[in-house]
């Protein structure tokens, strides 16, 4: 499977929540580790790129690469995660929040899509999990819907909780992303977002369970607002992260050094079982 740079095309976004607790969450486990600094990032990127052997790459491309920067991206797997639902739920806050670890004190209104990135370590590999915050408003977002659901690994269904009317939303917006062919088996999770407003509560948990579990879907009930609620923000993203490191054929960029050239591969085979 390949993916499209967004770095082409569309306006990246450096940085990057909180909620009440999830209805079912995934357990934190020592094996994952948010990494925070471009450093380590490299680091992490040296050390594996010494000891891996364990892939079977196909090669799908060969280009002429000269710098050692290359090395940032040696066998760095990149998962393209959407993040869909009514303007104004907070999918913004909710990957401010993951990728930069705060809540945004002002935002606006998401023109067409922006991308957020964060690298991530589970089970001793970096991952790059790469968010993309859709904006909500029709107007703002038609002409980018094939962009962001074209080769895309998980998506986050978001509703506010004090907005039954977003509730009520998720049935077209799951529509919409089953009219763009993504394939059932891409993960999916349910977000109820602003848990922190306790008194404007309008769709109780146990209708919202409901409606995750006949989709087949986990539910997070949390807040991108509340500090206390930033892991759960995490675990959202890291419990599919997890998923999707278990699962075969992911977009797998590998470089080696080959008479000068670089090859670009696809990872074709399945790793090892993700804690999570
Ligand atoms: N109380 C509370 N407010 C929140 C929370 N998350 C977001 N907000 C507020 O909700 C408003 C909308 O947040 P955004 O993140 O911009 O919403 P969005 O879904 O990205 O909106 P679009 O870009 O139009 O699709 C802002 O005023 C945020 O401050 C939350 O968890 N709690």
């Amino acid at each position: 499977m390949t993916n499209d740079s967004p770095e082409e095309e569309i306006r990246a976004v450096s940085g990057g929540g909180a909620g009440k607790g999830p209805v079912r969450r995934n357990r934190e486990d020592d094996n994952v580790t948010i990494l925070t600094s471009s450093m380590d990032l490299q680091r992490a990127g040296r050390g594996r790129a010494s000891s891996s052997n364990d892939a079977a790459p196909s090669l799908t491309s060969s280009v002429d690469l000269s710098t050692s920067s290359l090395e940032l991206s040696i066998q760095t797997r990149i998962f393209k995660i959407i993040v869909i639902g009514d303007s104004n739920v907070g999918k913004t806050c909710l990957t401010f929040r993951f990728t930069g670890g705060s809540f945004p004190e002002k935002t606006e209104a998401t023109i067409g899509v922006d991308f957020r990135e964060k690298a991530v370590e589970i089970e001793g590999e970096t991952i790059k999990v790469q968010v993309w915050d859709t904006a909500g408003q029709e107007r703002f977002r038609k002409s980018m819907v094939e962009h962001y659901y074209r080769n895309v690994h998980a998506v986050v269904f978001v509703y506010d909780v004090t907005k039954m009317a977003s509730f009520r939303n998720l049935q077209t917006w799951i529509e919409e992303c089953n009219g763009h062919r993504v394939s059932a088996s891409v993960p999916r999770v349910l977000v109820g977002n602003k848990c922190d407003l306790v008194d404007q509560i309008q769709v109780p948990s146990n209708m919202a369970l409901k409606f995750a579990d006949s989709h087949n879907m986990l539910l997070f009930e949390t807040s991108a607002k509340d500090p206390k609620e930033s892991q759960n923000v995490d675990s959202i993203f890291m419990s599919l992260a997890c998923r999707l490191k278990s699962q075969k054929s992911l977009l797998y960029r590998d470089v080696q050094r080959e008479d000068g050239k670089v090859q670009l591969t696809q990872e074709t085979e399945t790793k090892s079982n993700c804690p999570c």
